[in-house]
């Protein structure tokens, strides 16, 4: 079906709200020169609308703008300090952050403006208003004490339609409350421990890098995780893995003899990785553009042809549970399980074809719970190797944990993991310092204020439909929250005194599955699962080293990094984001395999 680009649609929308305008004024002057009998030439009449226009343009600006001015004196708030730029418009500061996305440590930008205007300033380009905050207080009022207010909106469901579609991540209101307890069920205790699922996945992806040890070559953990998390999800979704783990690795860039060599041509369930990775990753680019995003897709938008390969992978699925359903249901002899009936057995898919027969709303669920159960546990997992390579000391300990516990070969089950503290700990340090969901967005829906950041301060005014980006990100690597070391590694903050300083007395600073009545629904889930993955790597592995030259040189980290302060200048990856946090080029290790024979006797 032939559809309009959203560029397109955007700039049709404009110049039909500026013609029934500008025609509106056109013909009162028409009418007037009738009632008066003050004749005028066309281009005079012309040139008076589009005058009004502009007048009528300014003029409504700048009667909210008291509107708001008065509203705000009146309840004793102040304005959010603004981030000027130097061209008209602000365009400059546009360009800006599209270049320190692609080039810039992650949140740089951010950083140099919290350092001089605090830890809420706000950009407006073109008219547009956008806040930004990494406040622990402002969190807790977006995410929780004034959820209803704080929505997702109008603007980020348009921006994200065409990739997350009806799904719950791009729900508001009835809507999500539909989608949150029609999924729930699906997170029970006795849900999240199958943990025979996570066995097989994990045996499997452990083979993969035994191999690559074997030849003594590095391997990209980040695409194995992201594999084995894409099995899981599948598997316990739609009852059916893609088994992307059976597909080849990629070898280091400097071996393309073996790429050539041994890659085959990439399965369907690659070539799906490939366009899901896209078509998050234009979605989250287009957030961070603003309103003004479809103007950069004028000639095509830039998710049809990844969206197109997600959906001819997801469909067939759909669409055999479906036929599955009719069968059921045309068969005499069997019982049709009722709507809100939910078996132990079932998977997401059963109970969904269940509730609807909407094959869009079908998928768009789907597809929502897979972004929200793949990179996220993916990225929890990869980031924690990097940290393992970068501190051996923390991996010796954790190994110990895990065969103290758990012994060399043995699966863990639900109490061991909920036992292993240090485990714990070293995912918690990994989901502070690069949380997957780094950056996220709520929009007022009525004016309101944000509270003080200083003691006896005034609060900051929030007019209706500003949205306020949040970021967890830049939060979780505050010192005045954290301390004086927010940005080392060190998981002991999650055990020893720190813990109880920092965290205990607030804990609105640590919110990496966000917080509130959206908060994650696969949390418990996701600890499981990257806690099960992480006892298996160190039953088998026992040192691990990057090996930054296996990845393409542009996505090392650049050397101008290292005169930088912060983790800028020690970090051996480049982070990028998103809808979740990645490295960028993959993250090459090479592993060293443990020897068994020692630890058992
Ligand atoms: C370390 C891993 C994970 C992290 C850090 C994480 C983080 C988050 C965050 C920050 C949100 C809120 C997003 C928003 O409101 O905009 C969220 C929502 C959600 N997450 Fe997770 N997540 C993880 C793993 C998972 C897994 C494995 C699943 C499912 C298999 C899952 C299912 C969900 C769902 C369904 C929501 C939507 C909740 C709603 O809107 O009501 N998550 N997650």
């Amino acid at each position: 079906m032939f559809k309009f680009t959203p560029g397109v649609v955007f700039l049709a929308r404009a110049v039909a709200r500026l013609s029934s305008l500008l025609a509106g004024v056109f013909l009162s002057s028409l009418v007037l020169e009738q009632i008066s009998r003050y004749e005028n030439t066309i281009s005079s009449r012309l040139f008076v609308s589009i005058g009004v226009v502009v007048l009528y343009f300014l003029g409504r600006r700048c009667l909210v703008a008291l509107q708001h001015r008065r509203t705000r004196a009146a309840i004793g708030a102040i304005p959010v300090p603004v981030w000027k730029g130097k061209w008209p418009g602000n365009l400059d500061l546009m360009i800006y952050m599209k270049d320190q996305l692609d080039n810039n440590y992650l949140g740089a930008s951010f950083l140099h403006f919290v350092d001089k205007l605090g830890p809420i300033f706000s950009m407006v380009v073109f008219g547009n208003a956008q806040f930004f905050t990494a406040e622990p207080a402002h969190i807790k009022q977006l995410l929780a004490s004034e959820f209803d207010n704080f929505v997702k909106g109008e603007k980020t469901a348009e921006a994200l339609n065409t990739v997350f579609g009806t799904g719950i991540f791009n729900a508001d209101g009835n809507l999500w409350k539909f989608h949150r307890s029609m999924t729930r069920p699906f997170f029970t205790r006795d849900r999240i421990s199958h943990f025979s699922t996570f066995e097989s996945y994990a045996v499997e992806a452990i083979s993969l890098l035994s191999k690559r040890a074997d030849e003594c070559r590095a391997v990209d953990v980040q695409d194995v995780f992201a594999r084995f998390t894409m099995d899981i999800a599948t598997e316990s979704l739609f009852g059916s893995c893609v088994h992307s783990l059976r597909d080849a690795l990629p070898y280091p860039c400097s071996q393309s003899v073996h790429l050539s060599e041994e890659a085959p041509n990439p399965s369907q369930a690659a070539e799906f990785s490939r366009a899901f990775a896209e078509s998050l990753f234009i979605a989250a680019k287009r957030l961070h553009m603003g309103s003004l995003w479809p103007l950069f897709e004028v000639l095509r938008d830039k998710t049809v042809e990844p969206m197109a390969v997600c959906n001819a992978y997801l469909e067939p699925f759909v669409v055999d549970a479906l036929r599955k359903k009719r069968k059921i249901q045309a068969s005499t002899t069997t019982t049709c399980p009722k709507v809100d009936e939910i078996n132990d057995t079932d998977t997401l898919l059963d109970h969904l074809v269940r509730v609807t027969d909407d094959r869009k709303v079908i998928k768009d669920e789907i597809f929502n719970i897979m972004i929200a159960g793949r990179d996220t546990t993916a990225t929890t997992l990869t980031f924690a190797v990097y940290f393992l390579a970068m501190h051996p000391e923390v991996t010796r300990r954790l190994r110990a944990e895990v065969i103290e516990k758990v012994g060399s070969t043995r699966s863990p089950t639900y109490d061991d993991i909920r036992e292993m503290r240090y485990l714990r700990a070293v995912i918690n340090e990994t989901l502070r310092l690069f949380p997957p969901v780094s950056f996220n967005v709520r929009t007022a829906i009525e004016s309101t204020t944000l509270a003080p950041t200083i003691p006896n301060g005034c609060p900051y005014y929030v007019p209706e439909g500003t949205p306020v980006i949040y970021s967890v990100f830049l939060m979780h690597r505050r010192t005045d929250l954290w301390g004086p070391d927010a940005l080392e590694f060190d998981p002991d903050r999650f055990l020893d005194e720190r813990l109880h300083k920092y965290l205990t007395p607030k804990p609105f600073i640590f919110l990496p599955f966000n917080a509130g009545p959206r908060i994650c629904l696969g949390q418990q889930f996701a600890y499981n699962e990257a806690s099960f993955m992480l006892i298996k790597l160190l039953q088998s592995f026992d040192s691990f080293a990057l090996d930054p030259l296996a990845q393409p040189a542009d996505t090392r980290p650049p050397e101008w990094w290292k005169g930088v302060p912060g983790r800028q200048s020690i970090e051996q990856l480049f982070p990028k984001t998103h809808a979740t946090i990645y490295s960028y080029g993959g993250l090459w290790v090479r592993m060293r395999k443990a020897s068994k024979i020692s630890e058992e006797t």
